[in-house]
C-alpha cells in the first residue's frame, strides 16, 4: 500500500487530490457535538494542503437516502474544519455538480475545498457495480489523485471507498496507517485475558462479529441495544426494546458455542427502562426505571443497563489485559441514560490493560462524558470498521489501496 509519504515525495504541488475522510460526526442541529473525526484527518489534509496540492475533501454523514437532505449537510463539519486547518474552507452544495466543479476549479495551489455529502447520490451505496461505477467515474473528474484517509468507512464497499480509488493513483492517508498499525496488534500478539464489550444501535451490523470473537476473545459483555437480542433468545420479554428478531437463532448458537469454548458471555442483569425515547434536543428528565432484566415491561424499552450491570461490569474488566470496546450500553446522549457508558468508560481508564476504544459514538460517547482521550490505549475512529478488522475480513477500502 503506497502511503501519503511517497504521494508527498513524489510531489503534489498543483495537483487536485480527492480525500476520502470520515467526517460523519454526531450532530445537535447544526451543532458538531464532538470533531473527534474531523481532529483525526486534518494531519492527512495539512500535509497535502502544505505541499501544494489543491485539496477536495469528501465524507458521507448519517444515513440519507440518496438524495440531497438538509438535515445530513457536511457544511457544519467544513466549517469546523476550516477552523481547524485556521484557513479558509471551500464548500460545494453538491457533490459532483456545478457547485462541486467550481469549487474545485477555484482552488489555488494549498487550498482545501469540502464537497456535499457522498450519500446524497444514489450511486455512491448502490449494489449495482455499474450504477457505482458512473458515481465514481464522476468523482473521479474532480481530482488527479486519491488519498483513503476516512477509516471509518473502509468496511464499507461504496464508490467513493472502493471504486473510486481504482480509477486514480491512490494512497493511504496518515490515519488509516495509524488506525491499521495500532489493529494489528490486536490480531497478533494479544496479552489474556482479552475482554470485548459490545453494544451501540448497529445492531444487525455487529452481532455477526461475535461469530469470530468466540475463537479470539476470552470474555464478552453485551450491553446497549445489541443486548435485547440475547434477552430474547433467553426467552424473555423485552418490550419495544431494540431487537434483531431474525438472529435470534444465530445468538442462540453462539450461547451455546461460548459455553463449549469457555469463553464467558456476560450479558445485563438489570436495565433502565421507560416508555419513551428520551428526547434528546431538550434533554427533559426522563424518569427512567431499573428492572430485572427478565422483568421488562411489554411496553417499555430498555435504554441502559442498571446499576448491578455496571458494578459487574466494571468487575469483569478490572483482570483484563487486553481490551476493545465497541458500542455505548446506552442512550448516553441523554444524562439520565449515560451512567452504564460512564461506567464501562471508568473501568477501561482504571485498568492496566491495552485498551481500544471503536466507533464514532463510542469515541464521541468518552469525550463528550468527559473522560481523558490520554487514558485510553488507542481511541478508533472506526467502530464497524475496527471489528470487521478484527475479524481479518478484507476491507474494500483497504484492498482498494493496495497496489
Ligand atoms: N439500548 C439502546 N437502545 C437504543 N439505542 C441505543 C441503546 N444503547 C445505545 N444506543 C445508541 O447507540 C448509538 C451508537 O451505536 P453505534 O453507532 O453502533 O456505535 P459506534 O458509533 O460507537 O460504533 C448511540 O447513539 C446510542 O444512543
Ligand atoms: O459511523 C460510522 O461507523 P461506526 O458507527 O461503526 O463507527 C462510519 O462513519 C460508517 O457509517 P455507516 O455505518 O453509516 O456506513
Amino acid at each position: 500500500m503506497k502511503t501519503i509519504d511517497e504521494l508527498l515525495h513524489e510531489g503534489v504541488e498543483g495537483k487536485r487530490v480527492f480525500v476520502r475522510a470520515d467526517l460523519n460526526v454526531p450532530l445537535d442541529g447544526t451543532t458538531i457535538t464532538d470533531d473527534g473525526r474531523i481532529r483525526a484527518v486534518v494531519p492527512t489534509i495539512k500535509a497535502l494542503a502544505d505541499a501544494g496540492a489543491r485539496v477536495v475533501v469528501a465524507s458521507h454523514l448519517g444515513r440519507p437516502k440518496g438524495a440531497p437532505d438538509p438535515a445530513f449537510s457536511l457544511a457544519p463539519a467544513a466549517a469546523r474544519l476550516g477552523e481547524l486547518l485556521g484557513a479558509e474552507v471551500a464548500f460545494a452544495t453538491d457533490t459532483v455538480g456545478d457547485s462541486a466543479r467550481a469549487a474545485v476549479a477555484g482552488l489555488a495551489n494549498g487550498e482545501v475545498a469540502v464537497v456535499e455529502n457522498l450519500r446524497f447520490n444514489a450511486g455512491e451505496t448502490s449494489k449495482d457495480d455499474a450504477e457505482r461505477g458512473a458515481f465514481a467515474d464522476q468523482l473521479a473528474a474532480l481530482a488527479d489523485l486519491y488519498v483513503g484517509d476516512g477509516f471509518g468507512a473502509v468496511h464499507r464497499k461504496h464508490a467513493s471507498v472502493f471504486d473510486l480509488p481504482a480509477r486514480l493513483p491512490h494512497a493511504a492517508g496518515h490515519l488509516i496507517a495509524t488506525e491499521v498499525g495500532v489493529l494489528k496488534k490486536l490480531t497478533e500478539d494479544v496479552r489474556r485475558p482479552y475482554v470485548v464489550v459490545l453494544g451501540g444501535a448497529k445492531v444487525s451490523d455487529k452481532l455477526g462479529v461475535i461469530d469470530h470473537l468466540l475463537e479470539k476473545a476470552d470474555r464478552i459483555l453485551i450491553g446497549g441495544g445489541m443486548a435485547y437480542t440475547f434477552l430474547k433468545a433467553q426467552g424473555h420479554e423485552v418490550g419495544i426494546s431494540l431487537l434483531q428478531e431474525d438472529q435470534i437463532p444465530a445468538v442462540l448458537e453462539y450461547l451455546k458455542r461460548a459455553e463449549a469454548r469457555g469463553v464467558e458471555f456476560v450479558l445485563p442483569v438489570d436495565v433502565l427502562v421507560s416508555p419513551d425515547f428520551p428526547d434528546l434536543k431538550t434533554k427533559a428528565p426522563a424518569n427512567p426505571t431499573t428492572v430485572a432484566a427478565d422483568a421488562i415491561p411489554a411496553d417499555q424499552e430498555g435504554l441502559d443497563i442498571g446499576p448491578e450491570t455496571r458494578k459487574l461490569y466494571a468487575s469483569k474488566l478490572a483482570d483484563a489485559a487486553t481490551v476493545f470496546w465497541n458500542g455505548p450500553m446506552g442512550v448516553f446522549e441523554h444524562p439520565d441514560y449515560a451512567e452504564g457508558t460512564k461506567a464501562v468508560a471508568q473501568a477501561l481508564v482504571d485498568s492496566p490493560a491495552f485498551t481500544v476504544v471503536g466507533g464514532g459514538d463510542s469515541a464521541a460517547a468518552v469525550r463528550t462524558l468527559g473522560f481523558d482521550e490520554n487514558a485510553f490505549g488507542h481511541i478508533s475512529t472506526g467502530g464497524g470498521a475496527s471489528l470487521e478488522y478484527l475479524e481479518g475480513k478484507k476491507l474494500p477500502g483497504l484492498v482498494a489501496l493496495e497496489d
